[in-house]
């Protein structure tokens, strides 16, 4: 790889993993966080982090690998503190980034919600009219000095200032009509000083990342794109470097056009989501400019296949003259490297690149492309997608009338049935016994007697705390979807594989790789031991196919609604011997049921169909009078309301508390014909909710829903929490019930209760 003068490299990453191939930053971050070490060693472990991934991304071929990717906890509220978008109620913390982060015992910390349609989770800035935008953090600035100090030259990376803005939100108080776009002006004047002190640290290349733009956008969330990148690109090429925006996570669609227009030296194209943009008319007006191609897939854990990606790279150089071989978006989503996966079926690995191997695999495709320097492609490839399956129409149950008289008539549960959600407390004794195990310390039978001993525990105390509906309490499963991963054909699990979620939180996902099939029951022997231990009825737990799906590494050799309808046939025949074994409640969370929804609304439809049609497919065998429940995490459960109704779960609980049961604000909800428990615990946090404030929160539930319809029941799952913190809780719920219960007994009759 020859350089000209200010060319770009060849070949790029547009990211890569910041956690530390064995977790170091999260072990770093959580001593800092106990006390046990200073901010200064916390700062030296993430030199050490970020030296590493320069040496290494040098060592596989690199050259002018990005710098500025490491984060301490994440990328965006690194943004907004460089740009002093910092909350005044934040300003007087210890540790002012952290605070924002993770909230102190003064102040909660900012709202964190999913980066598109990934696992991984931001911080969402807040930015009002007051916000003063200043450059208050060189870290960019920074992070290029320490690694020319080690020889290496760098192209910082940014969020854009397009994309910072759409994610913020209005700081509580703003006017009406006002979104942070409107500062927009102010925010690239910061933005324009760190390009001039990035020029004059002779920083040749900078990339700005704008996945906002792949995404519907309005027209005037268009004239924003040409404004910001009409004045960043019109400063001189001596007061900038020069402009890299990537866009990635999809096609640019209508941004397309207008980033083109501007002044920017590169434009980044997500070739695997994206493409479908080779066959654009309009990429000819990319001739000019540098194509930062992304063939190497981003996200997925499969090796790239190198003919099409090579086809697709000339085809595009014919048409726009220079390109740069890059991945599909940061490597943040996929863990470090193969190598450290020992342990996996050889013929599976042949199958696998993670971030290391997809380095590789830019620059590879770099050196071919550069082999044969007049091989173009005329027509633009077409990606040979695996045919469509036939879709199986999602087999019925009776109508929600006929199943309700039946469930009422068998399961004779009092009014507002008191429930919880599945897990109870991981007690450190049961994460030792899974490690012993695992370890071969303690043999099966052992481990068994463990487990049972922890179902027994949670059992008797929601017996005697009052509850109506029980669980088993989870304590079998390290994870709710590696659990079935574990136990289904198809799958590998990894041992190193660990992608950050958010902050310090890592999930190793299952690589689903294979065609999925159930061996034998996964959790029948714990549901029926859990019932055998008292008269009331104990919910059967699964994780639902959706949810599956998402929070594993999926084949894409198959279409994904085929690979849906495997993995919702497997928990069918679960759900199937559940029945058989007497089991009356099935619970099959669908947390996930929102995090693959496209980006696009047009494309939006097919894929809610595929995945209410795996829940179906996945839950129809059960009888009328067995009690089908689905739980689903997050309070803005509106948004996916029509498909949330079209599982046809007979009850649905969602998160509520955290947000005072505004949820039920929206006239969609009133609508919503079955069970449904809006929580009235909130979960994340240690604190036990007073009888007072369940029962005001209650109330408010009543007010919006019939009582015959409402289940009384904890935001989520309560593995997080001590015993003592749930013990507490949840005699407070079950008082708060009682008292309302007490109160208007005639409203709450059910007429099937007669
Ligand atoms: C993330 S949703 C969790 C549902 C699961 N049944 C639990 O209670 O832990
Ligand atoms: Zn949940």
């Amino acid at each position: 790889m020859t350089a000209r003068p200010n060319a770009f490299p060849a070949a790029t990453i547009l990211g890569y993993p910041r956690i530390g191939p064995r977790r170091e930053l999260k072990r770093a971050l959580e001593s800092y966080w106990n006390g046990r070490s200073t901010r200064d060693d916390l700062s030296a472990a993430g030199r050490r982090l970020r030296e590493a991934t320069w040496r290494r991304l040098t060592e596989l071929g690199l050259t002018a690998p990005p710098s500025n990717t490491f984060s301490l906890y994440d990328h965006v509220l690194d943004t907004a503190f460089m740009l002093d978008a910092v909350p005044a109620r934040y300003r007087t913390a210890d540790d002012v980034y952290f605070a924002m982060a993770r909230g102190t015992a003064d102040v909660a910390p900012l709202p964190m919600t999913k980066w598109f349609d990934t696992n991984y989770h931001y911080i969402v800035p807040e930015v009002g009219p007051e916000t003063v935008f200043r450059l208050a953090d060189d870290k960019p600035l920074r992070e290029v000095a320490e690694a020319r100090e080690l020889g290496i030259s760098t192209r910082p990376v940014l969020l854009g200032p397009i994309t910072f803005l759409l994610l913020s939100q209005a700081s509580a108080g703003s006017p009406d009509g006002f979104t942070p776009l409107h500062r927009l002006n102010d925010v690239l004047d910061v933005y324009a000083e760190l390009l001039t002190a990035l020029a004059a640290e002779g920083v040749d290349w900078v990339q700005l990342d704008e996945p906002a733009l792949v995404a519907d956008r309005s027209d005037e969330e268009l004239a924003a794109v040409r404004v910001a990148y009409e004045r960043l690109g019109g400063l001189s090429l001596a007061d900038r470097p020069r402009l890299f925006v990537s866009s990635y996570f999809g096609e640019l669609g209508a941004a397309l056009p207008v980033l083109a227009g501007c002044p920017v030296e590169a434009i980044g194209l997500d070739l695997d989501r994206g493409h479908d943009v080779l066959a654009r008319h309009d990429l000819g007006s990319l001739a000019g400019k540098t194509v930062v191609a992304g063939v190497v897939p981003g996200r997925n854990v499969w090796r790239t296949h190198l003919n099409g990606a090579l086809e697709a790279l000339r085809f595009l150089r014919g048409k726009v003259g220079d390109v740069t071989v890059s991945t599909s978006c940061s490597l943040l989503h996929v863990p470090y490297d193969l190598d450290a996966e020992t342990d996996l079926d050889p013929a599976l690995r042949e199958r696998l690149a993670f971030a290391d191997q997809k380095v590789g695999e830019v620059v590879e495709l770099a050196r071919l492309l550069a082999a044969a320097p007049d091989a173009v492609v005329t027509a633009p490839p077409v990606r040979r997608r695996p045919p469509a399956p036939e879709a199986a129409p999602p087999a019925e149950r009776s109508p929600h009338a006929v199943r309700a008289a039946a469930q009422a008539a068998h399961l004779r549960l009092p009014p507002l049935p008191v429930t919880t959600i599945g897990s109870f407390p991981q007690t450190g004794d049961i994460r030792a016994a899974r490690a012993a195990l695992a370890a071969g310390e303690i043999t099966a039978d052992r481990y068994e007697e463990l487990v049972k001993a922890e179902i027994e525990r949670a059992v008797r105390l929601q017996e005697r705390l009052g509850l109506d509906v029980l669980v088993h309490g989870e304590p079998e499963r390290n994870d709710m979807v590696q659990y079935f991963a574990e136990h289904l054909d198809g799958f590998a699990i990894t041992r190193h594989g660990w992608v950050q979620s958010y902050g310090s939180r890592c999930t190793r996902p299952p690589i689903l790789h294979g065609d999925v099939a159930r061996p034998a029951p996964i959790t029948v022997g714990w549901a029926r031991y859990a019932q055998s231990l008292t008269d009331r009825p104990v919910k059967g737990m699964l994780t639902g196919p959706v949810t599956i799906v998402a929070w594993s590494f999926v084949r894409e050799d198959r279409p994904l609604a085929a690979v849906f309808d495997q993995v919702a046939d497997a928990i069918r025949a679960e759900v199937a011997d559940l029945q058989t074994a007497g089991v009356s409640i099935i619970q099959v969370d669908e947390p996930a049921l929102r995090e693959l929804l496209p980006l696009r609304r047009a494309d939006q439809a097919a894929y809610l169909s595929w995945a209410v049609g795996a829940y179906r497919r996945a839950t129809s065998v059960a009888a009328d009078r067995t009690q089908i429940h689905t739980h689903l995490c997050y309070s803005d459960a509106a948004e996916v309301l029509t498909a949330i109704d079209a599982l046809d779960a007979d009850v649905t609980t969602i998160e509520s508390a955290r947000s005072n049961a505004r949820v039920l604000d929206d006239p969609a909800m009133a609508g919503f014909g079955r069970g449904l428990g809006p929580g009235v615990y909130d979960i994340h946090s240690p604190r036990v909710p007073s009888v007072a404030e369940i029962t005001e929160l209650v109330e408010t539930i009543l007010k919006v829903l019939p009582a015959e319809q409402v289940w009384i029941n904890p935001d989520c799952g309560l593995k997080t929490r001590t015993y003592e913190q749930v013990e507490a809780a949840l005699a407070n719920v079950v008082t708060a019930t009682a008292g309302i219960r007490g109160r208007e007994p005639q409203v709450l009759l059910r007429s099937c209760d007669n």
